[in-house]
């Protein structure tokens, strides 16, 4: 900037003029590329902080929402049994009592039909919702996917697993005169333990792919919290779907939920979690295991499973899904590096060694953020710079959750 200022000679000879003009010419050029330079880079940070922002909002806008779903009560569900007038129907609840309710004029009378079903206000009992009749896989937040798209290639480490569900369900459900052969029953149903993110709804998916098989899968505490009264009636509906569509894999996450160890409490909750284990337990002990219906179910919390569970006719397979040593997280690296871009100095290998104790969950989000970083660098590739700066934010991330999540069971 001095020299920008620098005042003009004195003398006006034409040789110092011209000297001081090219210096000032040089000099206002250098500075114009300098703010070029700090320009670009300031659009760059205001690009990156752009979608930063949208994923914040995004984000934000998910965790309204659940929190939304969170405070909504519960509903109870009904059937009618007679319509007294346009405004008022008997209905009878899920958990017995018949009761006169009044009817909302948002819903169409002609609806209401003995043998409806619907959903009620759990303290007004008012009718908030007409059920439709049929499955209705978003209804009962079930999934059901064709054929899903993952395949055993997308599963990093686990070979011994993959090997152990092929043999359990996948076997029995392609050649099951090999089991016929031997005169052996194939297993029922598979369980799959481990801690959370480290690839069992993918194991259960690539099976279903690999079988040509619809997918079903629940969650076990939605079956009990979403709609009270009707755990057992989902489950029963869940079966039935499953071998109108089969070949089918029924996946059952989160079994814990609805079958921990039942104990001498009686509170309403818990005996609609033992209805809806019960019906379970009735739906494997009543189908066949050369069918091909098989079921998996995934906990991270096998130790407060019911025994009941686990008796032969029913989880008859128990497969340990563990967090992926140096060798699996190695492998899990090279499938979710697969699209990116790499530059020639990235070491996959040190990443895995720098991520000990973590998911395969935890190392697709190293890989998307390694290119996060890498995109606002205006980098062409990724570099092992952008791998080590997206491991060191995502620990921090993870300890300030751990951190959080302290706080939050001290003040609990
Ligand atoms: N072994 C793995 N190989 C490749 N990707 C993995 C693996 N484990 C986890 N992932 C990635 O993490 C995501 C989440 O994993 P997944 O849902 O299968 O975990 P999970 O064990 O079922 O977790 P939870 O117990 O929380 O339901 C997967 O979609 C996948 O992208």
């Amino acid at each position: 900037m001095g020299d920008i200022a620098r005042q003009a000679p004195d003398k006006d000879t034409g040789e110092d003029l011209y000297q001081y003009l090219l210096e000032r010419i040089t000099n206002l050029e250098n500075r114009n590329l300098e703010l070029r330079e700090q320009f670009r880079q300031m659009e760059s940070e205001k690009r990156y902080i752009e979608t930063q922002k949208i994923r914040y909002e995004r984000e934000l806008r998910k965790l309204k929402s659940e929190i939304e779903q969170l405070r909504s009560p519960p509903l109870v569900i009904g059937t009618v049994t007679d319509v007294v007038d346009n405004n008022r129907v008997i209905v009878r609840s899920s958990a017995g009592p018949r009761f006169l309710v009044r009817t909302s004029q948002l819903i169409d009378p002609d609806l209401l039909k003995p043998g409806v079903r619907c959903t009620l206000n759990q303290q007004s009992l008012a009718i908030v919702d007409v059920l439709p009749t049929s499955y209705d896989s978003q209804v009962y937040g079930m999934e059901l996917v064709e054929s899903p798209d993952e395949r055993y290639e997308s599963i990093g480490g686990l070979e011994p697993q993959i090997v152990e569900i092929q043999e359990a369900v996948e076997l029995p459900l392609t050649k099951p005169h090999l089991f016929e052969q031997i005169g052996i029953a194939p297993p029922k149903g598979v369980l799959l333990y481990g801690p959370p993110g480290t690839g069992k709804t993918l194991l259960a998916r690539a099976v279903a792919h690999q079988t040509n098989a619809h997918f079903l899968r629940v969650v076990g505490s939605e079956l009990v919290q979403k709609y009270i009264g009707e755990g057992a009636r989902l489950v029963r509906e869940l079966f039935e779907l499953a071998k109108q569509k089969a070949p089918s894999i029924i996946f059952i996450d989160e079994i814990d939920a609805i079958g921990a160890h039942r104990n001498d409490s009686t509170t309403s909750g818990d005996r609609e979690v033992q209805r809806t284990l019960m019906q379970l337990l009735a739906e494997m002990d009543g189908f066949e295991n050369r069918g091909d219906v098989k079921i998996i179910g995934a906990t991270n919390r096998i130790d407060i499973l019911d025994r009941a569970l686990l008796r032969p006719g029913r989880f008859d397979r128990i497969i340990e899904i563990p967090l992926p040593d140096f060798h699996g997280r190695l492998s899990i690296m090279h499938i979710h590096t697969k699209g990116m871009n790499l530059g020639e100095n990235v070491d996959l290998a040190e990443v895995a060694r720098l991520t000990e104790g973590k998911n395969g969950a935890d190392l697709r989000a190293v890989c998307m953020e390694a290119g996060m970083f890498a995109i606002r660098s205006e980098h062409e590739t990724v570099t092992q710079d952008d791998f080590m700066k997206a491991i060191d934010k995502l620990s921090l991330d993870f300890d300030k959750h751990h951190i959080n999540t302290s706080y939050g069971a001290m003040f609990a």
